[in-house]
């Protein structure tokens, strides 16, 4: 899978994306990763990205022109025609429904917005997905991108080894997923669940499919609506 992203930051990316199950994907070619100055793209002596606002009001726009002529760039820089998600606090919630229709693209092209956004016309004509990783305002896109960037490597088939497989990762099935234990068993005088200690395979998973309900009932109940009751 393939991943570009186009930043006035490229910088903000060194350092998450260079350690762990994202470095490894790297390493072992299941995620090739490009990351593209915004700024390179500007034409005029100043090399400027953003003007004032039509209609007026705070802070700064993001041109469509310099957009549009670093879009088409990067687009050039693979076969792939690409996935282009903007990253904003008016797209879709992030989820794993989301991570995983986006893990199936063969390439994505993360757009990073800064100052007040990108010009409407861009989102217009150019962006397929809009994408928010919550309901909170950010100095830029290039957080929420590490965060899609992170989730959507995980589902790259052999990107977290023979171990896990983020099925049975929380909200795979839509539930939180349970407690985790380990050494040592005690500790303070605090105890792990008998149940777990005990080798029983059927007992064992049939308690963490107990907890996994509970916990989501009490913090997460809107993840139940809409299912009859998961037994
Ligand atoms: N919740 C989010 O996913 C999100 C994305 C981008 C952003 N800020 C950017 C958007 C355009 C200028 C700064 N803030 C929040």
């Amino acid at each position: 899978m393939r991943i570009d992203v186009l930043t006035l930051f490229p910088e903000a990316f060194r350092g998450p994306l260079d350690v762990s199950i994202v470095k490894r994907a790297r390493e072992d070619g299941l995620l090739d990763l490009h990351i593209y100055d915004i700024r390179e793209h500007a034409t005029d002596r100043h090399r400027t990205v953003d003007d004032y606002p039509f209609g007026g009001g705070q802070g700064m726009v993001m041109r469509v022109d310099v957009l549009d002529r670093a879009l088409e760039f990067v687009r050039g820089q693979a076969p792939e025609r690409g996935l282009v998600v903007y990253l904003t606090p008016a797209g879709e919630r992030l989820n794993d429904r989301i991570v995983r229709e986006l893990a199936a693209e063969p390439r994505l092209i993360l757009v990073c917005g800064r100052y007040e956004g990108v010009d409407e016309r861009f989102v217009e004509h150019f962006v397929d997905r809009e994408i928010s990783i919550g309901d909170y305002v950010l100095t830029g896109g290039e957080l929420p991108a590490m965060v899609l960037i992170d989730a959507v490597t995980r589902h790259i088939p052999g990107a977290l080894g023979d171990a896990a497989s983020p099925q049975e990762e929380s909200f795979a099935d839509g539930l939180l997923e349970h407690p985790q234990y380990t050494r040592p068993a005690e500790y303070k005088g605090w105890s792990v669940p008998e149940v777990l200690l005990s080798g029983h395979h059927a007992k064992i998973a049939a308690w963490r499919r107990q907890q996994r309900l509970e916990r989501t009932r009490r913090r997460r109940p809107d993840l139940l609506e809409g299912k009859d009751d998961p037994a």
